[in-house]
């Protein structure tokens, strides 16, 4: 039996600024429907490497495979294309659009640039891929609401509707959980085990909470001064004592 091609291959991938390496020869394979979760002190690294995957950041050295297609000199919306998708540390969000503009926009940029001209016979497809994304993403009572209205938990929710209505098949979430409260935390781990398990997407997340993590990653990645220093199931890396000695014992 031939083995199955990873979605996301890196091989010895890395980035450098004028010189001074940030990301240095990480290599890993990450397979359908997995879930990998990036820990690591400040400044490790981990969203230069999301922004080196997803096309952001060029890169200085090193390959990057999507379901074993080399995809090392295309840009974002290549990869997008390709079935790519991330959110952001930082809320990217307009303050005065509702929410089901949001999707709606969202849906009608990935179906192209020349979408617009035809939009007038899709409108309705595009109104149920709305309508459903709100549904799943628990914000369909949301809809007409301002983006600047929302608390910060249904601003994360709306970024995730955002990238979730062009179906992606492997998603980056750059700390989800950023400026969230506490009593929303529950809602949104729940809202994220469900576009891991029931949709079947397969999720790349930094997070620096382990409480979050530990239910939701099947491995975790441990990243330091710009290295991955361990990938491994999140009791081994725990138990690791490298892992111990440059990062969990002071960070968690
Ligand atoms: N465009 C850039 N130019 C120069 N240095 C950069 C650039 N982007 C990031 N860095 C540096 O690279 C290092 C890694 O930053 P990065 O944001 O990837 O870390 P991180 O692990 O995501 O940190 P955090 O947990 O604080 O978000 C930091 O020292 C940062 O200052």
């Amino acid at each position: 039996m031939s083995t199955p091609v990873p979605v996301l291959r890196l091989n010895g991938l890395g980035w450098s600024v004028r010189g001074v390496p940030i990301v240095e020869d990480v290599s890993f394979e990450v397979g359908e429907g997995e879930f990998v979760a990036f820990i690591g002190p400040n400044g490790a690294g981990k969203t230069s490497l999301f922004n080196l995957i997803s096309g952001i950041c060029p890169a200085s050295h090193g390959s990057l495979e999507l379901d074993g297609a080399d995809v090392t000199a295309e840009p974002v919306h290549a990869r997008a294309r390709r079935g790519l998708g991330r959110t952001f540390q930082t809320s990217s969000l307009w303050a005065g659009l509702t929410v089901a503009d949001h999707v709606r926009l969202a849906a009608q940029a990935a179906a192209g640039p020349r979408a617009s001209y035809r939009i007038w016979r899709r409108a309705e497809r595009y109104a149920k891929a709305v309508a459903e994304t709100l549904e799943r993403t628990e914000l369909a009572d949301r809809a007409e609401a301002l983006a600047g209205s929302l608390s910060h938990g249904e601003k994360r929710k709306l970024e995730l509707a955002v990238l979730l209505v062009s179906d992606p098949r492997l998603i980056l979430l750059d700390e989800p959980m950023a400026g969230v409260s506490a009593e929303e935390v529950p809602a949104l781990v729940e809202l994220i085990r469900s576009v891991h398990k029931e949709q079947g997407r397969t999720v790349l997340m930094v997070e620096h909470h382990m409480d979050v993590l530990l239910g939701l990653a099947d491995r975790l990645a441990v990243m330091h001064h710009g290295t991955l220093l361990a990938l491994d199931t999140p009791a081994a890396v725990m138990a690791d004592e490298t892992v111990q000695q440059a990062y969990l014992g002071e960070a968690l």
